[in-house]
């Protein structure tokens, strides 16, 4: 294997668990430009012809927005936090934030919400924050486990809390467009820690939160 694609691989797995990113043997735009005429090539048609000319500057372009969770550090987003709560010690819960990501093993989409609730210690954390936190893992390749664990541990590691809990719910469209094709079927993953892993009563609660209130 290519020199240069091995330290990529080995830094690809290492920015999937550190809180900053870093790629050094990131190939360059054009090289990234080239390697999607490639693929339209093998697909069949002709990247001379005129309609898809531009189409690599924008895949690139588009890849650079899709997977810019590379690029961004869930540590950073976290970090600034309100201590003003009074008594409040119960739980926050964000419900249905959506998201797209792209499978690891096809990289092609899938999309999904997630559910994400802590139980904060006398601080909380800017609600839009948590969506970010989402994003930032799901602009990676992924499986719907390892989106879920590394949403989870960034929560529970930047805010401490008594306890996180996750429920992503997801079509894959790996599953949907081709292989078994079973468009419509979803994949649910959740994960607790703290008060929510020891105590059956707060996954009760977290549940019938998510149920419940619709408007
Ligand atoms: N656990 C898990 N599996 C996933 C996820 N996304 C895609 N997959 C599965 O990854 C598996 C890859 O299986 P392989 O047998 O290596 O690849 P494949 O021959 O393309 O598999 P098929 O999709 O069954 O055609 C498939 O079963 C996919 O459904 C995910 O987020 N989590
Ligand atoms: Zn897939």
């Amino acid at each position: 294997m290519d020199a240069v694609l091995k330290s990529l691989m080995a830094s690809a797995k290492s920015e999937a668990e550190s809180a900053v990113p870093v790629n050094p043997a990131r190939p360059s735009r054009e090289e990234a430009e080239a390697a999607v005429r490639t693929l339209i090539a093998w697909a069949g048609d002709d990247p001379e012809r005129e309609g898809l000319l531009d189409t690599p500057k924008r895949v690139v372009r588009a890849y650079e927005e899709l997977y810019s969770g590379y690029r961004t550090s869930a540590d950073k987003i976290l970090d600034r936090t309100f201590g003003e709560i009074g008594n409040f010690d119960d739980m926050v819960l964000v419900r249905d934030i959506e998201f797209h990501s792209h499978c690891e093993h096809h990289m092609v989409p899938f999309i999904g919400k997630a559910h994400v609730a802590y139980f904060p210690v006398e601080r909380v954390v800017g609600l839009s924050k948590i969506a970010r936190i989402v994003d930032i893992f799901a602009r990676r390749l992924q499986t719907q486990e390892h989106l879920t664990s590394q949403i989870l541990t960034a929560i529970d590691e930047a805010l401490k809390p008594r306890g996180v809990a996750i429920l992503v719910e997801a079509e894959h469209m790996c599953m949907a467009m081709r292989g078994v094709r079973k468009a419509g079927a979803s994949t649910v993953t959740t994960q607790f820690t703290g008060v929510f892993r020891d105590d059956p009563q707060e996954q009760v609660r977290f549940m019938s939160l998510l149920r419940g209130m619709r408007p």
